[in-house]
């Protein structure tokens, strides 16, 4: 059972075709269907386990499941909603020598194995499935979801029939889109990846621990990389992004604005575009509690002018031409949330992942589309997905506790995408380190920790 950090996420279009380069699909549905049931076994200690089968390939793999723990000796009792309709299914139902329960009639077992529909749902979950699965995962200690909780579209998230949440969900061979993607992945639970010896490639991969520059002997600060921090009407949310970009490893911040008073270590000055000429600034973070107004206006305009490389978040996303980034060599990374990223790009077409993939594309920047879901795209068609994000991040300033850390990577000299996706991550675990109803003060402090 596989942790999904940095994993390869596939479309079910991308899965099949996987599968069928592999090109022995019986063979695959014998390895996913023993590896379901060791994990599960593992999972389930000596508790008696039910498995729900659904008509196709999944339903298949819960039934080669269910012979390889009744042949370990485990408790294990299976029903269906109707007959396999694959061959592969059939063949694998015909493993299965025990007794089939209908899902109506069926009693509830400690264990419940959800192997009702995989990446081939297409449509509404009758009640006469929803009925009796959540009847029997009201009364299971433990709800196992194989491949993904049924009732969810694995390539864009979208919930169809709201499945009973899944403690743990056993993805095979290679992450879905939904694993990770809201609302889907709150049914999902704990998500553990089962390798079935496949190759499955992907251009989209899970979010990981990043690596970053460490300092050694010959550091400086500004080898540690300058962040200038473009301040405006509103001082504090500039401020904010600057303590967060010191405190997730810049080595020279500089707030370019009004405001003062502490940290100390903050380096203030009047905000002047001559400032931004300093070719020693590896990133300039723009956006944060700038405002809309002409004064907005023009320091974004000289943010765009210089070479630098640039972080671009908040209201400067409202004022952005996109025909501006195109003329530029340095990289861009825009952290637009999910109303900025409408105003920017549009309504879009297909899953958070295709639509921020486009939007890379059109911007020819790295565009960090945030959200309780978190896609990270490139103009080259890579993406990263964070999924899962503390609901406690839902809090002022946040936002711009983000743009100051990505500041910070950026400037460090790793590869925009990476720097971007490094951002991420830490600004997610320091999150979780704050526990409850932090503030985002706490959360720009709590980066320093992460790191
Ligand atoms: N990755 C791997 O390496 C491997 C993956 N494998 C497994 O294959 C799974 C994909 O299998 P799959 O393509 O057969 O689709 P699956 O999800 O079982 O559902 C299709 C069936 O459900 C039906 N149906 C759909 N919606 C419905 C509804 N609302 N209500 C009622 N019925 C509905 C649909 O009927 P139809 O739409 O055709 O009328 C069809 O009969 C994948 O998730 C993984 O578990 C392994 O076996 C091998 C290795
Ligand atoms: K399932």
């Amino acid at each position: 059972m596989i942790p999904p950090d940095g994993q390869p996420i596939l479309t079910a279009a991308a899965m099949r075709a996987a599968e069928q380069a592999h090109g022995d699909l019986s063979a695959l549905m014998d390895r996913a269907g023993r590896a379901v049931a060791q994990a599960v076994a593992r999972l389930a200690g000596p508790s008696p386990v039910l498995i729900l089968c659904g008509p196709g390939n999944n339903g298949g793999d819960g039934y080669v499941a269910a012979a390889a723990l009744a042949a370990a000796g485990h408790a294990v009792r299976l029903a269906a909603v109707a007959p396999p309709t694959t061959d592969l299914a059939r063949a694998a139902a015909a493993r299965w020598t025990g007794r089939v329960e209908t899902l109506a009639n069926a009693q509830p077992a400690p264990v419940l194995v959800d192997a009702l529909f995989g990446t081939g749902l297409s449509r509404l979950l009758g009640h006469a499935i929803t009925a009796p699965w959540h009847r029997l995962a009201a009364a299971a200690q433990l709800h196992v979801a194989v491949d993904l909780p049924s009732g969810i579209a694995s390539d864009d998230g979208a919930v169809l029939s709201t499945p009973p949440p899944a403690q743990v969900t056993l993805a095979l061979a290679a992450l879905k889109p939904a694993h990770l993607l809201q609302p889907a992945a709150r049914y999902a639970g704990t998500v553990r990846l089962l390798d079935l010896g496949i190759a499955a490639p992907s251009s989209c991969h899970a979010i990981a621990a990043p690596t970053l520059p460490e300092p050694g002997p010959d550091s400086h600060k500004f080898t540690r990389g300058m962040v200038a921090v473009v301040g405006g009407a509103m001082a504090g949310a500039g401020e904010l992004a600057a303590l967060a970009a010191m405190r997730a490893g810049a080595g020279y911040v500089v707030h370019l604005g009004d405001g003062q008073g502490p940290p100390h270590a903050l380096v203030r000055k009047p905000w002047s575009p001559a400032a931004l000429d300093d070719p020693r600034i590896g990133a300039v973070v723009i956006g944060p509690g700038l405002g809309r107004d002409a004064a907005a206006h023009t320091r974004l305009d000289a943010a765009l002018a210089t070479d630098r490389p640039l972080v671009i978040d908040g209201d400067a996303l409202h004022l952005l031409d996109l025909d501006r980034l195109a003329d530029r060599q340095a990289a861009a990374i825009l952290t637009p949330h999910a109303g900025e990223f409408a105003a920017l790009f549009g309504k879009g077409q297909g899953s958070k992942i295709d639509r921020t993939l486009a939007a890379a594309a059109r911007a020819r920047a790295i565009v960090v589309h945030k959200g309780p879901d978190t896609v990270i795209a490139a103009p080259d068609g890579r993406a990263v997905v964070a999924g899962d994000a503390d609901d406690w991040l839902s809090t002022a300033g946040s936002g711009d506790v983000l743009a100051g850390a990505t500041g910070a990577t950026l400037a460090s000299g790793v590869a925009a995408l990476d720097a971007a996706a490094a951002a991420v991550w830490l600004h997610g675990r320091a999150a979780r380190r704050c526990g409850r109803s932090f503030i985002a003060d706490d959360l720009a402090a709590a980066l320093s920790r992460v790191r």
